[in-house]
């Protein structure tokens, strides 16, 4: 018996009027697994990424959540998972608990069930001081609105979470409380697949990596097949191409 993907990209394509974002992406995220995808600016990420949960309607290809498919069955694909876009808008004249119990509403939660959970994922994420002081969105810090993004993902605990550049502007701190909440998120069954540029977080913390550039999948595996050996920041450079700064280039600095 074969098992489903809990998340599979199969050929995701876009074209921005020639700027070909995602090139027939195809990226399998086994149930259980914290998978890694990662590459340099531009490479065509948040557009997968994007496409994959909903947000971006595909030029080609699709995207299953355990086996249910995003664009032809959107609300019990959307039901399953949980996201965090980049540059998420968010309600900015909520607190973090209105907006909580807002979101948990929409998606038809019963209120007893946001209020309890809303409580302990502002404890765990320590927003429970701003919402105290009735601190609204629109004051808070970038690291705040991460944080904040993440509650709304979890809230209605979804079996996938897409996190798009989680740890962008969260301190050390938060970001060991992020990626323990991650771990337990996975220890619990569930799976989840994370951007990022960060290559030591995602060494030290996903069982999965693929590296895209140039809007394609240049590399795909279990962390240690994908490394082969060498250290995943090496193996990235070498696949996406270096970049180095010659010796006249910039020489007004410090002129
Ligand atoms: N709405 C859009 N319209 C036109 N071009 C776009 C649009 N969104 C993205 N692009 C282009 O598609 C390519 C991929 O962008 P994308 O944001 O997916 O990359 P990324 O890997 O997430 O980058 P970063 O790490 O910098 O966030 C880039 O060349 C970008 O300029």
């Amino acid at each position: 018996m074969t098992t489903n993907p809990a998340f599979e990209l199969d050929g995701l394509t876009k074209d921005f009027s020639g700027t070909l974002a995602a090139d027939a992406v195809s990226v399998a995220v086994p149930v259980g697994s914290l998978t890694g995808l990662v590459g340099p600016n531009g490479a065509g990420k948040t557009t997968s990424l994007s496409m994959a949960v909903g947000l971006l309607r595909p030029d080609a290809g699709t995207a299953r959540v355990h086996g249910v498919d995003v664009w032809a069955d959107p609300t019990r694909a959307k039901a399953m998972l949980g996201v965090l876009p980049d540059g998420l808008a968010l309600p900015e004249r909520l607190t973090a608990g209105e907006l909580l119990r807002y979101w948990g509403l929409l998606r038809g939660m019963p209120p007893e069930i946001i209020a309890a959970r809303t409580e302990e994922l502002l404890r765990i994420l320590e927003l429970d001081e701003a919402e105290t002081k009735g601190v609204r969105v629109i004051e808070f810090s970038t690291g705040m609105r991460k944080k904040i993004g993440l509650a709304t993902a979890l809230l209605h605990a979804p079996k996938v979470l897409v996190l798009d550049e989680p740890f962008e502007a969260v301190d050390p701190v938060s970001a060991r409380v992020l990626r323990a909440i991650m771990r337990r998120f996975v220890a619990a069954g569930g799976s989840i697949v994370i951007s990022s540029h960060v290559m030591s977080l995602v060494e030290d913390l996903c069982d999965r990596v693929a590296i895209i550039a140039r809007g394609q999948v240049v590399a795909d595996g279990t962390l240690d097949e994908v490394r082969g050996g060498a250290r995943l920041e090496d193996v990235f450079v070498s696949l996406v191409g270096e970049r180095t700064i010659a010796e006249e280039e910039l020489a007004w600095l410090g002129s």
